[in-house]
């Protein structure tokens, strides 16, 4: 479903020089799949996300969705980044209705939507209240169910819990795979926690670098939910320590 082929990213620093963020992406994703990628600072994982959302355009190679070349940005491809992006003038219902009102969708049909993804996140009693109003955790809810209201192909998530403390990091994580296998989606979710990789991929895509680039795909087929404290799973996540120590 969406391809990205030969992707490689230059920018250029304050001093002219050049830096090659990422080079040689080569990566299928297939249609409600769960893909994580997982590496250290600075090997190219938002750099990865951008490029796939639009926001940035390959220095070299191709990204298509269904074939169709990604060259800007689209409500088909929605991210959700690190740092829940309300707008706080809006209401948390206005919030979440924002995409369908972009869309022309009608009030009613809006709020209705938005409405139900509230629900989903466990936020319908807080749709009056505003996001000042709110805790660093219910904002991200908000900001999920938004991007989930707005019904992308794709969701593109950039360490979307990386600043929760960890239990309510935990409840989203968990909330997310509710949401993904009741909705269907298709997200491309960065993290550099190898436990959370570990907990929602069906793929984890370990990268390396500066340059960055992908250094081993990696099946994770571990049955649902998962027990972090299975053999299993902390043979993945040793696996995948394994390949970052060993990755520059
Ligand atoms: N706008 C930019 N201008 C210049 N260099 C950039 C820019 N954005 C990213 N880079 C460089 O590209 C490389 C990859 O950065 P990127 O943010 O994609 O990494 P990351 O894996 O997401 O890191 P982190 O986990 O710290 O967020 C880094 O060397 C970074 O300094």
């Amino acid at each position: 479903m969406l391809e990205l082929t030969n992707v490689a990213k230059m920018y250029s620093n304050i001093n002219g020089e050049r830096i090659e963020a990422v080079e040689g992406l080569s990566l299928n994703i297939e249609e409600n799949e769960l893909v994580c990628l997982v590496g250290r600072s600075g090997c190219g994982k938002t750099t990865t996300l951008r490029l796939i959302a639009g926001l940035e355009s390959p220095s070299q190679g191709r990204i298509s969705l269904r074939g169709k070349k990604v060259d800007g940005p689209a409500a088909e491809r929605c991210v959700v980044f690190q740092r829940y992006t309300l707008f706080p003038w809006r209401s948390v219902l206005a919030n979440v209705a924002f995409g369908l009102e972009m869309q022309g969708v009608s009030k009613k049909e809006r709020e209705a939507a938005a409405l139900k993804y509230l629900a989903l996140v466990g936020l319908e009693d807080q749709a009056k209240a505003y996001p000042p109003e709110l805790s660093g955790g219910m904002q991200q809810r908000v900001a999920v169910a938004r991007a989930l209201a707005a019904d992308p192909e794709v969701l593109l998530m950039d360490e979307p819990f990386g600043a929760l403390d960890a239990q309510t990091r935990n409840v989203l994580q968990q909330e997310l795979i509710r949401i993904w296998r009741a909705d269907q989606k298709t997200i491309v979710f960065v993290t550099h926690d190898i436990q959370e990789a570990v907990l929602l991929a069906d793929r984890v895509v370990v990268m390396q670098g500066p340059p960055g680039r992908i250094r081993e795909i990696m099946d994770c087929d571990l049955p649902r939910p998962r027990d972090r404290n299975s053999a299993e799973f902390i043979g993945m996540c040793d696996r995948i320590h394994a390949l970052l120590e060993g990755a520059d």
